[in-house]
């Protein structure tokens, strides 16, 4: 934020003055100060950030010029500023919109210091919501979901035409082809929704006896350990989106009650009888093929196609071709800015050996390997030696999905290549250009095991 600008409209010059030195004070205060009520309105294009104003002046009531200000600007505070200790005019002024009154007698300016403190934090929090807003929306636009294949191309087109209305949308693909980041892109590509809550529910994470609370919401008292009152995240979207995530793991008794949601666009808590409207739009996802649970009797057929609206099947990255680099680029890019390690490079032989792999955790997976050989990676570079597939069996591909310490990074690292080596400390110790003696200190310690 540029400097704060401050009006004093007050008839009295010697108060305006000394009211202009005090609040001055502060470098960061503009102000400005005019004797009567038509020079404030006449410059209030300039765009002050408060006002405050003299409740008699010699040309217009203060009541006037706050009605004048409140008309062009009013979202502009105004605070009254007057000689009369009158109750009930300042309660008038603040039923007109006046921000705080304050009257003339000798704490006044220590006051007006206050009110104009307490104005700047309000204008510098709503200057960083709206810093915040406009990020989580650049967050989300399509630019955020890599990959130019002609499969994924696909997906952006069906992503934009999601983003249209408020269709329903169910998205299916392996684990890690990123479904919510799909989801997230829909939400808050939609004009109407955007700046309304995304309220995500992950129906395999969350205990079954829990989910119908969870979902709908439920009354105090209304089951044992329901001691509050408490909102469902259907009530949480409304006006919003509600993102339903692993749908194909709700179970059957449960589905039937989501369909009447779902059919009567409303919701009853737990224990209450009166039901709450809800206009929240649905994405759901899942790894499953639905239709296939439907065959199999898991899954509710009436359900699935009030669930399937337009569906948008995302390709396991083993299809996506090329942009199996495009992503390790992006990834490797990322990790080396937000931990200040340069420019990193990847070699060819690394690029085809990412190509060969068949990426069974598709997208997530690939991001954890590629995230692992930069650690690993000497000079820069980022070799075929430095890609890492058996992760899962020894535990790697965890080290970049889990927030360890660095002393735990440090210890994970060692021990990798450790095995790798052949338990050869003098090796290792070269290879990560650290002391012998602190493996085998880390060794003495049971952090490492040769
Ligand atoms: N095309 C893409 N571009 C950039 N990042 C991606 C892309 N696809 C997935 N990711 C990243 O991969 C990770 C996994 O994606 P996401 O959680 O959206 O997958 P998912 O399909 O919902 O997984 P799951 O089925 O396990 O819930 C996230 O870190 C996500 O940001």
């Amino acid at each position: 934020m540029n400097g704060f600008k401050i009006f004093i409209v007050d008839d009295n010059e010697l108060y305006a003055k000394a009211s202009q030195h005090h609040l001055s004070l502060n470098p960061d205060n503009e102000v400005e100060s005019f004797s009567t009520g038509k020079d404030c309105i006449n410059n209030l294009y300039t765009k002050p950030n408060m006002i405050f104003l003299d409740y008699s002046l010699p040309d217009m009531s203060g009541i006037e010029v706050l009605r004048k200000i409140k008309q062009s600007y009013p979202e502009t505070p105004v605070v009254i500023v007057s000689g009369q200790e009158d109750v009930s005019t300042a309660v008038e002024l603040l039923k007109e919109g006046a921000y705080d009154y304050i009257v003339k007698d000798e704490n006044a300016h220590e006051r007006m210091w206050k009110s104009t403190n307490n104005i700047r934090e309000n204008f510098m929090l709503r200057d960083e919501i709206d810093k915040l807003r406009e990020e989580v929306d650049h967050k989300y636009d399509f630019s955020n979901i890599k990959g130019n294949s002609l499969a994924l191309k696909k997906v952006y087109k069906l992503i934009e035409k999601a983003s249209q209305t408020n269709i329903t949308v169910s998205i299916t693909g392996e684990t890690g082809t990123g479904k919510e980041l799909v989801a997230k892109a829909i939400h808050y590509n939609n004009k109407n929704k955007q700046k309304r809550p995304l309220v995500a529910v992950n129906i395999a994470a969350i205990p079954r006896d829990l989910l119908e609370s969870e979902l709908f919401g439920h009354e105090k008292g209304a089951f044992t350990g329901a001691s509050n009152r408490r909102i469902g995240k259907f009530e949480e979207a409304i006006g919003g989106t509600i993102f339903l995530d692993e749908i194909g793991e709700m179970d059957l008794n449960l589905q039937a009650k989501l369909l009447r949601v779902l059919q009567e666009k409303e919701v009853t808590r737990i224990g209450s009888n009166t039901p709450v409207k809800v206009n929240a739009r649905v994405l759901v996802a899942t790894h499953k093929t639905l239709a296939e649970e439907v065959k199999a009797g898991r899954f509710r057929e009436d359900l699935y196609y009030r669930l399937l609206g337009l569906p948008i099947e995302l390709p396991p990255l083993r299809d996506r071709g090329n942009d199996i680099v495009v992503l390790a680029k992006h990834f490797i890019d990322d990790f080396a800015s937000e931990n200040d390690m340069g420019k990193l490079h990847i070699t060819a032989d690394a690029q085809k050996k990412l190509l060969n792999y068949d990426w069974p955790g598709n997208v997530r997976e690939l991001k954890a390997v590629v995230e692992l050989a930069s650690v690993l990676c000497d000079d820069g570079k980022i070799t075929d030696m430095d890609i890492n597939f058996n992760s899962t069996n020894n535990g790697l591909s965890e080290l970049m999905s889990k927030e360890l310490t660095l002393k735990g990074y440090n210890i994970k690292i060692i021990q990798h290549f450790l095995d790798k080596y052949e338990r050869n400390v003098v090796d290792v110790a070269k290879k990560l250009d650290i002391g012998k003696s602190t493996i085998y200190r880390m060794v003495k310690n049971n952090e490492l095991e040769i």
